[in-house]
Formats: C-alpha cells, structure tokens, sequence
C-alpha cells in the first residue's frame, strides 16, 4: 500500500467538498467564527469529525497569528494546517501548499501492535492511535491506558507539532490539550532516542513544560510518564523537597515539568540548565499571570535557546499572553477549538442553578451532593479557604469530605488529592486552586457554592465534570441578589441553567436509598440501615422552598375561579383562612407570598412540618384547595436584583466586611474574545469574612414574615423594602420555639477520618498520617 492510498483513506472521512472553501478568506479568521467543539462522547466525538465537510483555512505568512479552518459541521473549527499531511485536504482542496505528505512510509501510517490488549480499538479507523505513525512503544502504552483514538485538539496538533510549526491552542475543558502537546514532542523523542541508542547519564533536558500550578505540573507529569515511561521526566515545583528534585535532575533527565519559582530557582543554582532544550510548553499560559508568574516565566523563556520550538495553551489570550506569544513564538499557527461566540463548556456538563441565602446555602449543600451527585465525586468550589474549611466541616456529619486549598501543606494536599482520586471520600471542598487543569477522574458533580469571579473560573471550575468525553452535572448557587449575574453569566459563558428548587424529602430518601443499594447491591432494608447510619438518624425533614430551611414544608392554597370568595388575595387572607379551618397553623405561619398569576388566585406560604402535614389531612371548604409543592410558583414582588453586574463577588463579601488581600488562584484574566463583563477587581482574592452571624438584612424584602423573631437565633433577621408584612406578634419567637424539629443537626465530626477510618478529627489533623 502506498503512502497516498494511506492518506486518502484517512481523507475518506473527510468528504473533498470543500463547499465553503471561497467563504473565508485566506487571511486570520477570528475566533468569533462558529467554533465550539462538542464533546459527548469518545464515539460522537469522531463520529462527528468523520462527518465533517470542511471548509477553508487561511494562514497568513510572516504574521504572527494563523488562524485555522472553519468545519461547517457542527459548527467547528478546526485547521486545515493541522490536517495537512493527514491526506484531509489533499485531492481537490485549495489549499496551496499541499504537498506536505512527508511521511512516505506506509508503515509510518500503519502501526500495528500485537497483543491483545483488551480495549476495543477499530483497526480500520484511520483515525485510531495505531495509525497514526507513532512509534510502536507510544502506542501500546495509550492503547493500554484506553486511549485509542485522538481527541480533536489531539488531531488538530499532531500535524503542524510535528512538522516543528509553533503553536498557539485552545480548547474546552478536559479535552485532552495535554496529549495533545505530549503525543507529538514523545514521538519525536522516541525517535530521536531509537536513532541515538547511546544514552549519555546525567544528560540535559530537550523539553520544558511550565505549568501555574502545583498540581497541574504533576498532572502533565504523570501523563507523560503513564504515556512513555521509557523517558525520564522529572517534576520540579515548590514546596517540597529541594534535594530530591536536584538529585533526580542529576541522574539524567528527558523532560522537565514545572512550575516557574522552583524552575528559576534550579536554573539560578545552576542544577537545572535549559541549553539543549528543544521544546517549550507553557501549558494555561494565561493562568501564569492570574498567579503572578509573568516575570518568572519571560526570565525563564530568555534562557531557553533560541532554535526551539514552542506551544502555549491557554484558555483566554490576555494581553500579555499576545505578547509573550508574539516575543517568544515563531509564526505560531493558532488552533482555537472554542471561540467566542458558542458555549465554552463541555457538550456533556448539564447546569443547574438553584437560590439560596446565605444561611439556608451551607444546610443545603449537603441534600443538593446526596441527590445530584448519588454517591459519586463531587468537588465544592468555595472563594475562600476559610470556607472551604468551614463548608468541609460542616459536611462532615454526613458526608466525609476534605478540604483543598493554599494553606495546607504541599503534602497533604497530595494525599488530599489522592484521597479522592481513589474515592477514600466522595466530597473534596476546594478554592480556585483546583479549578484548573485538574485532572480527576469521574467527577460527577461540581458545586459553585459562591459565584466565581469571572466567567473564565466558572468553565474551569464546571469542567472538573464531564471530562473526556463523560457527563457530569454543576450546580450554581445563588442568592436572590445576584439573579442578574446569573443572567449574564449564561450570555458570558454561552449555557442555559436549569433553575431548580431545594431537594425534596422524597427525593432524598430516593436517592440515599439508591446509593447504599447500588453501592452494596443489598436489600432494601440494609440500604436503609446504612443510610441510617451516614447521618440519616432521623427521617430527612422538609425544606421550606421560600428560606430553604429544614423542618419547614411550604404549601399552596389557591381558589377556584368559580369560588364566591374570588378577590383580593392577600397575606391577612391566608391568615384568615386557616383561623378558620386549624387555628393551629394560623398562629405557627412563616413566610407568605402571593402568586403572581392573577388566573391562579393563590399565595404559598410555609409552616413547620408536623403542622403542614395536619392541615393536608384537614377537610376545606369548597372553593379552597391546599397542596403541598415541591416547586414555587412565580411570585408578587420578587424586588429587583440589586446586583452589579460585575461586582456581584465583593458586593456580597463586602457585606460580610471580606478583608484580605491574598491571592489564591482564578480572576484577572479576561477571555479571549474580550467579552467578559465580569469585573476582575479582585480576582482570586483570598477574602477573609468576618461577623457572618446574625445582621444579615434581607435585602430584596419581597416576602411577608409572619413573626417578628428570628428563626435560627443569633441573627436579627429583618427584612427590608419590597412587601414585608409583619402580620402580628402572635408568639413568642425565640429562637428554640422557632426551630424546625430537625432542622440545624449538630454538626460534630462524626464521619470517619479516611486515613485512620476513625472518627473524631480530619484527615489532615490525623495523628496516624505520618504512616500514610
Ligand atoms: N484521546 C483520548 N482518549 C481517551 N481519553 C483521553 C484522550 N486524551 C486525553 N484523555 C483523558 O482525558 C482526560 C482529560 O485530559 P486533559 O487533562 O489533558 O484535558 P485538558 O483539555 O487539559 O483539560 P483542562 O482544560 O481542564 O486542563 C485525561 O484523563 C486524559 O487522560
């Protein structure tokens, strides 16, 4: 078989229409062309390029951007630059330069493996990692790891990284851009290595990946290594020790991963030099500057020799991202999987967003894991450390979880980190530093238990699900203040939430019943033990739709069209109504609204369980009818938003009196398209919330209080504007008459420690995890 007999067979799936081709110019292409790439699935995903017409590519030359092609199916872009030499634009394309088959060898093309492996690997798909030239060793190790096909960025790159292009790349979350820059400069290597069997010890690096974070250097670390154990790679970064890094360097190394500080401070001390480097990955180059790592890595970059070749990844092109790629880069071709203008996220994410209160959000949370996640991963993103620890804890009663942020030891975010990788517990509570590059398997469920700061954190930190391809879910929590932003954020990021309503009990039981079923395959009446025994101690109570708080069930009444008693419908007429079938519940009622919908006639109000569920079994005259819901209805006088857009993060720290200053993570950057709205003043900063308890003033006052106490105690609960109604002083509401039969569980530690499986402490306050 020939060398083009190859290509054309890989350019069979891709039809030689190249319809659109005169459409687009052969200049840049903007990113705002369509662009998205979705990915649901490892099979849609190639289905979907096997299907795709392509269009054109303009490269420019001599400039120093390049911009890739325009795939009409579904909307994607992908460059023909990156095809080149894989036979896609080879008969009947435009392009000029299309001579580019340089890998003659058919066995170039064609790189079986013996061996069963096990995975299910198509030997006719062209696309498939045995066919794609690489060397035997590279395949076989991916093949085992399962990966058997590229991902698109993978595809897009191969091409122009091995013909020694520079390269600029962007795509959505857990798409693979790691490999995507690992599988072309391993190949070369391997090569390199087969034709050069002498193997000098104690020989410099021919490759640099810089990464921002501590984890994301051992990410790409351990891909590479899982991928080509063969080579030596070394990871270098801070906080851990010194010695060690410097000994590994000394034996020999093929690949160095690390974070700027450490690598500067290697280089300066002589340990580590960059004078055979061959190639440069400066992988979330814009997360660099949200660290403070400009100056670190252009020091770095100026010590690299000059015949190299270079790939940055980023998923935003700050300004100076642009200059650094335009110092630093030769020609870079650009290939922009994402763009502007579609949804950055995942095709796999679902996104739901429910309302919360600040103090109704952390009771919450727990429901929100035990039905969205049914036992999986879920990682919570909090903005600060503190409330990572606090939201932790406060887990802990029911749900072991840990707690991953700046100030805990590099250690023990490690072992944090392997914990959950290896499922020791299912709940992992993180700031920002998290949100990127994190590579952690099967997350089913990500938590914004506080709004991000930008768009940007809110794609990263959704993209810690639904990963390779897989689904996962995110939810947003928001208070009533920052509905807008919400708004925003959907045109921002290009998504549409599902607005949902606190679990209900029915819900709950479902599902942590399901759980311990699934997880043990047992019966029913052991599921429910179990359930029992992970917090459920008492039947969940009912959540109050309208302040989210336990042991309050919210409930309807409306009248019939036909009912003499048609009018005015108000909170006294609620009052009045239920005086008159159970006094009981007229004198226990908490908030009222009044249904927005005239045709309805109706209002939903809440009541303390025990007392709800006796009015339910109450006969009520004719004309009346009262349910119970499980979601609102739209209500009267909801009030504005009062948000910012912009400024929703520090409006709402700000009215917790957020001090600090501490940078940890996210914020800064601003977006590719330069169409982020969201404000970066105080991005990533680490804000320290003082005098939470009590104060808190309601803000978007649309409901009518029904007492004039505080539910929960601690805290003069006012609430201002809009249509409060103060219906009378019926009772005494101290706190403790006023609290919900189950509601604000003690929250001890109670959920085993998962190192010592004792409970009692947290694993990072483990006495025994010197022996971990
Ligand atoms: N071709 C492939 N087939 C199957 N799995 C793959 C393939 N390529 C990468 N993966 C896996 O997909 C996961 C996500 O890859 P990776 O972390 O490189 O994504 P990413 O695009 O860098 O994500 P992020 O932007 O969030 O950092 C990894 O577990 C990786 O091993």
């Amino acid at each position: 078989m020939s060398c083009s007999s190859s290509i054309i067979g890989v350019s069979s799936l891709f039809p030689k229409t190249p319809s659109s081709l005169e459409h687009i110019s052969r200049k840049t292409i903007t990113p705002s062309s369509p662009l998205a790439f979705p990915l649901s699935s490892d099979k849609t995903h190639f289905t979907s390029l096997s299907r795709l017409r392509h269009n054109s590519v303009g490269v420019g030359g001599g400039g120093s951007t390049f911009v890739a092609s325009a795939i009409a199916a579904r909307n994607s872009v992908l460059s023909e630059e990156a095809f080149k030499g894989l036979g896609v634009f080879d008969e009947g394309s435009s392009l000029e330069d299309d001579g580019d088959a340089e890998y003659d060898d058919e066995s170039e093309f064609e790189a079986p493996i013996d061996g069963n492996d096990g995975a299910s690997v198509d030997d006719d798909d062209e696309l498939s990692v045995r066919r794609l030239g690489l060397p035997q060793r590279l395949v076989e190790t991916l093949v085992k790891r399962g990966i058997t096909k590229l991902f698109p960025i993978q595809r897009a790159v191969l091409v122009p990284a091995l013909e020694g292009r520079d390269i600029i790349g962007r795509a959505k979350t857990g798409t693979g851009k790691t490999l995507a820059f690992a599988i072309p400069i391993i190949k070369k290597l391997t090569e390199e290595d087969e034709q050069n069997r002498n193997r000098i010890v104690g020989r410099m690096p021919r490759v640099l990946v810089l990464a921002p974070t501590r984890e994301l250097a051992k990410q790409v670390e351990n891909e590479i290594k899982e991928s080509a154990p063969y080579l030596q790679t070394v990871c270098v970064y801070g906080g851990v020790s010194y010695t060690l890094q410097k000994n590994q360097l000394s034996r020999g190394v093929d690949i160095v991963v690390g974070t700027p500080g450490r690598l500067i401070d290697l280089v300066n001390s002589n340990i580590l030099k960059l004078g055979e480097v061959q190639f440069l990955v400066l992988d979330e180059a814009d997360q660099m500057l949200a660290v403070g790592f400009e100056e670190d890595v252009e020091v770095i970059l100026q010590k690299l020799p000059s015949q190299r070749q270079s790939m940055l990844f980023s998923a935003t092109m700050p300004g100076w991202v642009q200059k650094l790629s335009r110092k630093y880069l030769k020609a870079p071709l650009t290939i922009d999987l994402v763009g502007d203008q579609d949804e950055k996220l995942a095709e796999g994410i679902k996104l739901y967003a429910i309302q919360s209160t600040s103090t109704s959000k952390r009771s919450m949370l727990s429901d929100l894991v035990t039905v969205y996640a049914k036992g999986g991963k879920t990682i919570i993103f909090t903005q600060t450390k503190r409330d990572a620890d606090e939201v932790s804890l406060g887990l802990t009663s029911s749900i072991v979880s840990e707690a991953l942020h700046g100030d805990i030891s590099q250690h023990q975010r490690e072992r944090t980190l392997n914990g959950f990788r290896q499922g020791k517990f299912t709940v992992l509570v993180a700031t920002d530093v998290a949100s990127r590059g994190l590579d952690i398997p099967n997350v089913d469920l990500v938590i914004h238990y506080e709004l991000p700061n930008d768009p940007e954190t809110f794609v990263h930190r959704s993209g810690r699900t639904g990963r390779a391809g897989k689904e996962g879910k995110a939810i947003l929590m928001y208070t009533n203040n920052q509905r807008r932003t919400v708004r925003s954020l959907e045109q921002d990021v290009g998504c549409k939430f599902e607005y949902i309503s606190p679990p209900a009990v029915e819900d709950l039981l479902d599902s942590s019943v399901k759980q311990v079923i699934a997880t043990l395959s047992w019966t029913r009446a052991l599921a429910a033990a179990l359930a029992h025994m992970s917090g459920f101690s008492q039947p969940p109570s009912s959540r109050s739709l309208i302040t989210h708080e336990k042991g309050w069930m919210t409930l309807q009444m409306t009248r019939d069209s036909e009912s003499s008693l048609q009018g005015y419908m108000s909170a006294r007429t609620v009052t009045g109504f239920l005086s008159s079938v159970y006094a009981t519940a007229a004198g226990a009622l908490g908030k009222i609204h009044v249904i927005a919908d005239k045709k309805v006639q109706g209002a939903v109000f809440d009541l303390p369980e025990e007392i709800a569920k006796n009015l339910l079994t109450k006969e009520m005259p004719p004309g009346t009818t009262i349910t119970k819901i499980n979601k609102l209805p739209v209500l009267e006088d909801n009030g504005p938003a009062s948000d910012f857009y912009g400024r929703f993060s520090n409006r709402e720290r700000s009215s917790r009196g957020g001090g600090g200053s501490r940078r940890e993570g996210s914020g800064g950057s601003r977006g590719w398209g330069n169409n982020s709205r969201f404000s970066s003043g105080g991005g990533g900063d680490n804000f320290r919330q003082g005098g939470r308890s009590g104060g808190r003033g309601g803000g978007g006052g649309s409901s009518w209080s029904s007492g004039g106490g505080s539910r929960t105690g601690g805290g003069s609960r006012t609430t201002t504007g809009g249509s409060d109604w103060l219906i009378g002083d019926r009772r005494s509401s101290s706190s403790s008459s006023r609290s919900p039969p189950f509601g604000n569980r003690d929250r001890n530690l109670v959920g085993p420690c998962f190192h010592c499986g004792r409970s009692g402490h947290r694993a990072s306050e483990c006495p025994k995890k010197q022996d971990y």
